[in-house]
């Protein structure tokens, strides 16, 4: 459905997204993650057609960004991370705004916002000028111009971004909500944030996509958790000569049921179901019990700040 091929833009001497190529099917949320500076807003403002790329090419359902971005606008939604909000404006004047720039007509209008205003519980501030909402209300008002004409693809540009944590749960919900009829592509630098909500992460640093890769595989590495009966001899030993094991390493007693904890290491390359097998062949072979055995999950965080240098884009 999103096809970007080998997408840059530069920003007179600074290159701001550097060669990123990456494709999007399924419908999902999708985190942009990166440090500031890294390029997510100016990745996001190309995707929705706001700015032009120096190189590359965009596709979004079949339509190419550059010479049909008309027929791409109307599937599509923004929320801008700083968005052009008219402080006395009153919502529903707003809205309705909204609605006309994105060439609702006057007939389907009224369900349009409507549904936009229910999905985002702003029915009880329409009357309400959009300067005096609280940070939260107006983030709101944001998303519901984004989803009016119930785009099939939703551009989000750090959502939460200071929000308290109660307007922050509020706005994972409704996202978790939209994504059940579009593809999200939200952009956060808060890894607990794609933790809690995308099913697939695009990392940037300093412009380049430095990783693409689905959530579930990215938390697990090639390390398994062992607990076993110690009734076994020499559980470690046998566990050791495994031809996928790299090393072992005992982890003491868990305290609760006289079980022992390993850290195994398996070889780069190896098919871990396999290795899984293996392993608990080998405890059970030995006498011993098996009580667990799962990859280790990693933390996030420190994935992320491996992959990304902090020092944001490069200057040529
Ligand atoms: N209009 C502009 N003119 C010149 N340089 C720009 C412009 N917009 C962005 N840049 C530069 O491009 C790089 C990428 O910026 P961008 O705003 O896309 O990053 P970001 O990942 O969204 O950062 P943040 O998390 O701080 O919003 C930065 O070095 C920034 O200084």
């Amino acid at each position: 459905m999103i096809d970007v091929q080998h997408l840059s833009r530069r920003y007179g001497m600074t290159t701001a997204v550097d060669d990123v190529s990456f494709t999007i099917s399924d419908q999902a949320i999708i985190g942009l993650l990166g440090h500031n500076g890294a390029g997510k807003t100016t990745m996001m403002k190309m995707l929705s057609g706001y700015l032009e790329p120096s190189a590359g090419s965009i596709h979004i359902g079949g339509h190419n960004l550059d010479g049909d971005s008309a027929a791409v606008q109307r599937g599509l939604g923004y929320l801008p991370e700083n968005l052009p909000i008219y402080p006395d404006m009153l919502v529903a004047d707003y809205l309705d705004y909204a609605a006309t720039l994105k060439g609702i007509g006057r007939g389907e209008r009224p369900r349009a916002l409507r549904r936009a205003i229910d999905a985002t519980s702003l029915g009880d501030r329409l009357l309400d000028p959009i300067g005096k909402l609280s940070r939260g209300y107006r983030q709101r008002v944001g998303v519901a111009q984004a989803i009016l004409g119930e785009p099939s693809l939703l551009i989000l540009d750090e959502p939460t971004n200071g929000l308290d944590p109660a307007q922050t749960a509020q706005m994972r919900a409704l996202i978790r909500d939209l994504a059940r009829g579009a593809t999200v592509i939200l952009s956060t630098h808060i890894m607990q944030e794609v933790d809690a909500l995308c099913e697939r992460v695009l990392v940037l640093a300093g412009g380049r996509l430095v990783l693409d890769e689905h959530l579930t595989r990215l938390r697990e590495d090639n390390t398994l958790i062992l607990r076993a009966g110690t009734d076994a001899a020499d559980l470690a030993g046998a566990l050791g000569r495994l031809p996928q094991v790299l090393t072992v390493t005992a982890d003491g007693g868990d305290g609760g049921d006289g079980g022992q904890c390993f850290t195994l290491a398996l070889h780069p390359g190896t098919e871990r179901d396999t290795a899984a097998g293996n392993i608990a062949r080998c405890v059970l072979d030995s006498g011993a019990r098996l009580y667990q055995l799962a990859p280790r999950l990693r933390d996030l965080d420190r994935v992320l700040r491996e992959l990304t240098a902090p020092e944001g884009a490069r200057h040529d």
